[in-house]
């Protein structure tokens, strides 16, 4: 079965959403002057969630619309597919299954196997029973991966700070030889585990980073204490057996399973290994919780679903380019370049599914950072630049650390900020205009109660499925990523000519930089 293919902007809601946008212009104060009651009916309580989305450039005919959008375009069938493992990533003939990890009642067996085997490695390793090639235990562990191999477990591990144990784990992602070393020079290839994560295992940055440590580590150990130091996580077992590691010591992956989507499985080792199984298994556990909300909820209360269709009103009908993510919880503050990649990647498309291209707006861009600090940063434009840009702010109702007197400070900004950019100055006397703030701005709060492992899988979960939404929206694929590709290549060429100054760039520019590089580096 493959999805319905839809152009949207063909379909009846598209139409009369046109007209509305062209015929109407929302004021937030006058709406919610008109109606003070309006966040009791624009919000949706789940679980621990709490969405308020009355703070839109909308009403009801609009919220009425955008449902009869995603039911045009065949959302709830595209729903089913998707987690019916049917192939829906065409362009590269896979299945996009990441949900089926976190299932715990019916798992396939594959994955099964791989959960247990992760938690005996992980438990070894917390316990300290897991030996170095000396004998000691295992106290510090890096990453090494790039993109969906290490963005989303990256993220987590600094999400999760609080519930973390004993082991420093770290992550080196970028080629960057500084970042490698920076990374390293402080540890013992004594007490140090290297997970090397990469689906593919050709990635230059991955696979030269891997090696560089490698060779640092047999400077100071042997060929036949890999073993007990290196693990991989991968689809290559070939290539990770030459590398040298045991397979009983390699994690799999599977090709259903996008590299973006893949912190849920043993890519999330160095999570696993950071905040212990239990803690890893409860993330799991809340993400499924949040597939399960989306899959069976109507879409009026679905959480994921309202907050895609939001985002495409002001995308598609705003003419809004960007999209700002503001988390109010220091401990988020990866979450923003975990999302651009799992949102960018994903969405960032001109061709739809029928392979032509597109004429209208899809992939959002996406930036943020953490509250109250983006406050002292970009805020500024938010509030009274010329864009218009729809802002997600979200926030913990408590403060693991029992700092409540903090949390309310910083919930108190949090919802102040959503306040002012709907109000502005509205209606009051100001001195001149530049203290003038025009408000009409729109927000979405997400207010969840309380950053647990379950919590933040729940919150991840429903990013995930706010671009598939989108995806389906756009009638585009989400879940290839061809894009990447030509530089990719592009850099082999480049790397030989760096290499060879026999071999000129490929224009005037390039050369130009290869010269001043040769001269400099
Ligand atoms: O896990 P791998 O195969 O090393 O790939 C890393 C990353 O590279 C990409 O393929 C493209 O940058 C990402 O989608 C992926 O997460």
């Amino acid at each position: 079965m493959v999805l319905p293919s839809v152009n949207p902007t063909q379909t009846q809601a598209w139409k009369k959403l046109e007209h509305i946008r062209r015929e109407r212009n929302f004021q937030l104060q006058d709406l919610f002057r008109e109606d003070p009651g309006r966040a009791e009916h624009m919000h949706i309580a789940w679980e621990d969630i709490y969405l308020d989305y009355s703070k839109n450039l909308l009403d009801q005919e609009v919220i009425d619309l955008l449902m009869q959008l995603a039911d045009e375009v065949g959302l709830r069938q595209a729903i089913d597919l998707q987690f019916a493992g049917e192939p829906i990533n065409e362009t590269e003939g896979r299945a996009v299954w990441h949900t089926a990890l976190r299932n715990m009642s019916s798992l396939p067996p594959e994955v099964k196997a791989t959960l247990s085997q992760i938690k005996r490695f992980t438990d070894s390793v917390v316990d300290g029973n897991w030996k170095g090639h000396t004998g000691k235990s295992i106290s510090h562990v890096v990453n090494i991966g790039i993109g969906g191999s290490d963005l989303g477990p990256d993220m987590v591990v600094e999400a999760l700070r609080y519930y973390r144990n004993h082991l420093d784990v770290r992550f080196v992602s970028n080629v960057d030889g500084d970042h490698v070393m920076e990374t390293i020079k402080d540890l013992d290839p004594e007490t140090t585990l290297f997970i090397i994560v990469s689906k593919t295992f050709t990635t230059q940055e991955t696979l030269t980073n891997a090696r560089t440590i490698r060779q640092w580590f047999l400077s100071q150990a042997s060929e036949g204490d890999i073993a007990k130091h290196f693990v991989a996580v991968s689809t290559n077992l070939e290539a990770v057996a030459d590398f040298g590691i045991l397979p009983e010591n390699t994690f799999p992956m599977w090709d259903w399973v996008g590299g973006r989507f893949s912190l849920w499985s043993a890519v999330g080792l160095s999570i696993a290994c950071a905040v212990g199984f239990e803690n890893f298994k409860e993330l799991l556990m809340g993400a499924h919780r949040m597939d399960e909300h989306f899959k069976a909820s109507e879409f009026k209360q679905n959480v994921p679903v309202m907050l895609a269709l939001i985002s495409v009103w002001y995308n598609n009908f705003y003419g809004a380019e960007t999209e700002a993510i503001v988390p109010y919880s220091q401990y988020l503050s990866k979450l923003v370049a975990y999302l651009q990649q799992g949102i960018m990647e994903s969405n960032g498309k001109g061709v739809d599914r029928n392979g032509e291209p597109i004429d209208y707006q899809t992939g959002t861009i996406i930036w943020g950072s953490t509250g109250t600090n983006a406050q002292h940063a970009f805020f500024q434009l938010i509030h009274q630049g010329t864009k218009l840009i729809p802002t997600d702010f979200i926030a913990f109702a408590k403060s693991l650390h029992g700092k409540q007197d903090h949390q309310n400070k910083l919930l108190a900004n949090c919802f102040a900020q959503t306040e002012a950019l709907m109000e502005g100055t509205w209606g009051s006397k100001v001195e001149n205009n530049f203290k003038q703030f025009t408000g009409n701005r729109p927000t979405n709060t997400l207010l969840i109660d309380e950053l647990t492992p379950a919590g933040l899988g729940e919150l991840i979960a429903c990013y995930e499925h706010k671009l598939f939404v989108q995806g389906i929206v756009w009638n585009i694929f989400s879940y290839d990523q061809w894009g990447v590709e030509l530089g990719k290549k592009l850099a082999k060429g480049t790397l030989s000519a760096i290499e060879d100054p026999t071999l000129g760039g490929k224009n005037s520019s390039t050369q130009g930089l290869l010269e001043r590089f040769r001269s400099k580096g």
